[in-house]
């Protein structure tokens, strides 16, 4: 099959590779030339043979409703464009909205895993019509893992989406979970050698995890991840997973803990701990410490 892929990054990239390795020819568009196939959208689309399908695959955002914009000018009823990045689910209709007014289809496509994925094939969540997502069946097929799972059309536009962003909700909390358990262990001279005990929990256990797998790579890396600040960013999956539980009042202390710690490690100093203290030490005339530097 014929397939135009926007976005030729860490993920794109791959998915193209992959996409080639499976016999399907990719025509790749991304701003930077050094990765394109092609000059601009518009080659892309020119290039491809009508019914075309279009894979986006940028960051999320401005970034992916610009794209989708121009392939809304640029595509022709009954071809298909698939948002693949990392959207809010609630995006999804509005760009199905936008396209099928002019004829075109809309999926959205949550995928899984990471740079790997190129080796390990991509898990994906789909939303949108049987029609469509019917039609890229091909395309999912070589991007999947081998095996029966790693892939579901969870159901209407937006599903796929809201699926992965679940997903991505559930990752924060597991990380965070292993990065407590480690900090914890590192905290005590009755262990040894945590990256030992990270690496036997590989086998056996409860807990073991391709996310345990990636811990044990990094400690291997870096035994005490000493060259690394205790730093971490979000891309808007954990605070999105945190608003959809709030709209529909379902608990998720895990998850939401997990995004609010990854807020607090991007202080220096922690301003409601000073009130924490200051309160303590008004009440109970409990001992603080000054903020200037001995
Ligand atoms: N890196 C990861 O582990 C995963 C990322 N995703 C999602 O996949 C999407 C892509 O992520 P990455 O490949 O990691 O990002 P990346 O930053 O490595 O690549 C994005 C690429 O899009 C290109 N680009 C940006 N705007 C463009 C435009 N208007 N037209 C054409 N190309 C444009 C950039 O030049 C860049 O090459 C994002 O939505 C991300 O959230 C999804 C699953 C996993
Ligand atoms: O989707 C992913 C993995 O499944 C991406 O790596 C995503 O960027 C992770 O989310 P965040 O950047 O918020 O940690």
């Amino acid at each position: 099959m014929q397939i135009g892929l926007v976005g030729l990054g860490k993920m794109g990239g791959n998915m193209r590779e992959r996409l080639r390795n499976a016999g399907h020819t990719v025509i790749g568009y991304d701003t930077d030339p050094e990765k394109s196939d092609v000059a601009t959208l518009a080659d892309l689309v020119n290039q491809l043979e009508a019914p075309r399908t279009v894979w986006v695959m940028v960051p999320a955002g401005d970034p992916t409703q610009h794209v989708i914009d121009r392939l809304a000018d640029l595509l022709k009823p009954y071809d298909t464009v698939v948002d693949g990045g990392n959207s809010r689910w609630t995006d999804d209709e509005k760009h199905a909205e936008e396209l099928s007014k002019r004829g075109i289809g809309f999926v959205d496509a949550g995928v899984s895993g990471g740079v790997w994925g190129l080796k390990n094939g991509y898990a994906l969540m789909v939303g949108g019509e049987k029609e469509y997502v019917d039609r890229l069946r091909p395309v999912f097929e070589a991007l999947k893992p081998e095996g029966p799972y790693g892939f579901v059309h969870a159901g209407k536009v937006g599903a796929g989406h809201f699926a992965k962003m679940v997903h991505n909700g559930i990752e924060y909390a597991m990380m965070q979970a292993y990065a407590e358990g480690w900090e914890l262990l590192e905290a005590v001279d009755s262990v040894d050698n945590v990256r030992e005990v990270f690496r036997s929990w590989q086998d056996g256990t409860v807990i073991r995890s391709w996310l345990l797998d990636l811990a044990v790579d990094a400690l291997d890396e870096d035994e005490h991840l000493e060259e690394l600040r205790g730093y971490a960013q979000d891309s808007g999956e954990g605070r999105w997973t945190v608003e959809a539980a709030i709209d529909n009042s379902v608990p998720l202390p895990a998850i939401t803990a997990s995004l609010f710690s990854r807020f607090a490690s991007r202080q220096d100093d922690s301003p409601q701990m000073k009130m924490i203290a200051a309160l303590r030490n008004q009440f109970g005339g409990h001992a603080v410490e000054s903020a200037k530097k001995a």
